[in-house]
């Protein structure tokens, strides 16, 4: 802000160079002509040079700005819970960290530094004025309050445009991200069009709102161009009175004409920018509105569950109901009890609900009736961090990081080495120490792409063991692995006399089934 009043100040300075130059040529004073040339000329060197410091270090706070509004978008990430998170397509965050930023940028932040140089611009044109002539600087104020004033009227335009385009872009993200993330299922049927007509399609959403953007935008521009160049004409015709009537000097002429440029073209300008920067206030709101749904919750300090201490009913379930919709149960009046270090084998339907009790389950669905205690407390007392530390729900479809298997087992965690090794050994990753130490520093591929599905599964379920949860609640995983390899696994959780595991299969394994204490058919248990 500092060295754009600087350079405004020289601009000013500029404007007065060029009066008395043309004073010093009416005249026919050789020597003030030639000084005001020579100083022109460095004062706008001094300018560009400026001009070119105060662009890059525009751009460094616009992108410290912009980082920490990520910073808090992710703040407003963390604290939402399963249900809510997984409520909209990732392309709805997307959208924030990456469009609503970029018209914060275009629309807020860069206009702002103008606006910033048009005040001080104009503050420094409007005092120079004084000393041609008050009325000058009189009527230059006047018609800037009302050229400033004029484009108010457009503000809940584009507010309107804004906050739709927000939505759009939301919505933009989600429908192109769908149909690129079924390039090999689209691939496989010969059905890419659908990818590019996805895309089309989603553009031509978006097309509209940017045009009502647009519009909105164009209507403030007009009314500032018009009110700019009516009052420079205006402003000029003053001064030519004032110059026939000998009271300013003819170079004055020069001097008004590029000082109320300065005043109005920043001015007439600046009431378009002041309306874009208002307009990026529905973005906020957003954020806002998002913050206040789930604001930070403040951890409960008492200890959930002395994990060592045995206890018997682990996990009750009292006529636990849950579904989706409110009129479409998926879950019935279950009744249940688990107890610690015993095994369970959920056989069942697809469809069924199984899936869905163990994420009730785990607490990442909580809109159910009826009680379900862990350790004798509801688990609505626990917080989600606790909740963590007891339990483990292995999805069906596991999810890796685009990093090292090192780093997808540490997570926000560290461990030695050695551990890391044990993991991958239980989960039968690797077969030997030495294939194990050089498997950590593999890359995994985006998205784990470049291992395969069982080895996805075990690496999901080698997360879990290193934490050393009480409770893992496998959801088909081991479904992806080889049936002698996925025998091992599941013995070595069935012989873990610590654990309490409870596992969905479709797919038991004769070797593994005498292993378990309860083999629970999920239909007699759901709606019993
Ligand atoms: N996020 C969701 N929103 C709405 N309905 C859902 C959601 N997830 C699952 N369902 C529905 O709930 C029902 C139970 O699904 P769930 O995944 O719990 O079954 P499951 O018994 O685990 O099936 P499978 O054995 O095939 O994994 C299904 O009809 C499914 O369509």
């Amino acid at each position: 802000m500092f060295l754009l009043m600087v350079i405004e100040a020289l601009t000013v300075l500029g404007s007065v160079l060029s009066a008395n130059l043309l004073n010093a040529l009416i005249k026919s004073q050789l020597n003030p002509f030639l000084l005001a040339v020579g100083l022109l000329m460095l004062d706008w060197m001094v300018i560009a040079a400026l001009n070119y410091g105060a662009s890059i270090y525009q751009e460094k706070v616009i992108q410290n700005i912009d980082i920490s509004i990520r910073q808090d978008l992710a703040d407003i990430l963390i604290d939402k819970d399963y249900e809510s998170y997984n409520s909209r397509g990732t392309g709805v965050y997307e959208s924030w960290v990456n469009n609503d930023i970029q018209t914060i940028n275009v629309q807020g932040l860069q206009n702002f530094f103008t606006v910033v140089e048009g005040i001080f611009g104009t503050v420094f044109a409007l005092f120079t004025l004084i000393a041609y002539h008050w009325s000058l600087a009189l009527s230059a104020l006047i018609l800037a309050g009302l050229i400033i004033m004029a484009p108010k009227v457009f503000d809940k335009r584009i507010m309107r445009a804004n906050t739709q385009l927000t939505h759009q872009n939301e919505a933009f993200v989600n429908r192109t991200q769908d149909v690129m993330g079924v390039f090999n299922l689209l691939y496989a049927f010969q059905a890419l069009r659908l990818l590019k007509q996805g895309i089309v399609s989603a553009s031509q959403a978006l097309k509209q709102s940017y045009v009502n953007q647009r519009r909105a935008q164009s209507s403030v521009q007009v009314v500032g161009f018009l009110g700019n160049v009516i009052s420079q004409v205006m402003l000029m015709g003053l001064t030519g009175i004032l110059a026939m009537m000998k009271l300013v000097s003819i170079g004055t002429l020069s001097a008004v004409s590029s000082l109320s440029g300065n005043i109005f073209n920043n001015l007439g300008n600046m009431s378009t920018y002041l309306g874009m920067i208002r307009g990026v206030a529905p973005i906020f709101e957003k954020f806002e509105l998002e913050r206040e749904k789930f604001p930070a919750t403040a951890e409960p300090t008492e200890m959930a569950v002395a994990t060592t201490a045995i206890v018997p009913d682990m996990i009750r379930v009292r006529d636990l109901s849950f579904g989706y919709h409110a009129d479409q149960l998926i879950l019935r009046h279950v009744n249940y009890n688990f107890e610690q270090g015993k095994k369970y084998l959920i056989l069942g339907e697809s469809g069924g609900g199984k899936s869905t009790f163990l994420k009730v389950l785990t607490g990442y669905l909580t809109n159910y009736t009826g009680e379900i205690r862990l350790a004798g407390k509801s688990l609505r007392d626990y917080s989600a961090n606790q909740l963590g530390q007891q339990l483990l729900y292995l999805d069906q479809r596991p999810q890796a990081l685009t990093t090292t298997v090192r780093e997808n087992l540490q997570l926000a965690d560290s461990y030695s080495d050695d551990e890391l090794v044990a993991v991958l050994l239980a989960t039968k990753l690797c077969p030997d120490r030495e294939r194990a130490e050089a498997f950590l520093d593999q890359n995994v591929g985006a998205g784990g792409s470049d291992l395969s599905g069982g080895q996805l599964q075990r690496l999901a379920l080698a997360r879990g063991l290193l934490r050393h949860v009480g409770v893992i609640l496998l959801d088909e995983g081991t479904s992806a692995v080889d049936t002698a390899n996925a025998v091992k696994i599941e013995r070595d959780l069935l012989e873990n006399p610590a654990l309490t595991l409870i596992m969905i299969s479709h797919t038991p394994h004769a070797e593994t089934q005498a292993l378990f204490d309860e083999t629970i058919q999920f239909a007699e248990l759901n709606g019993k």
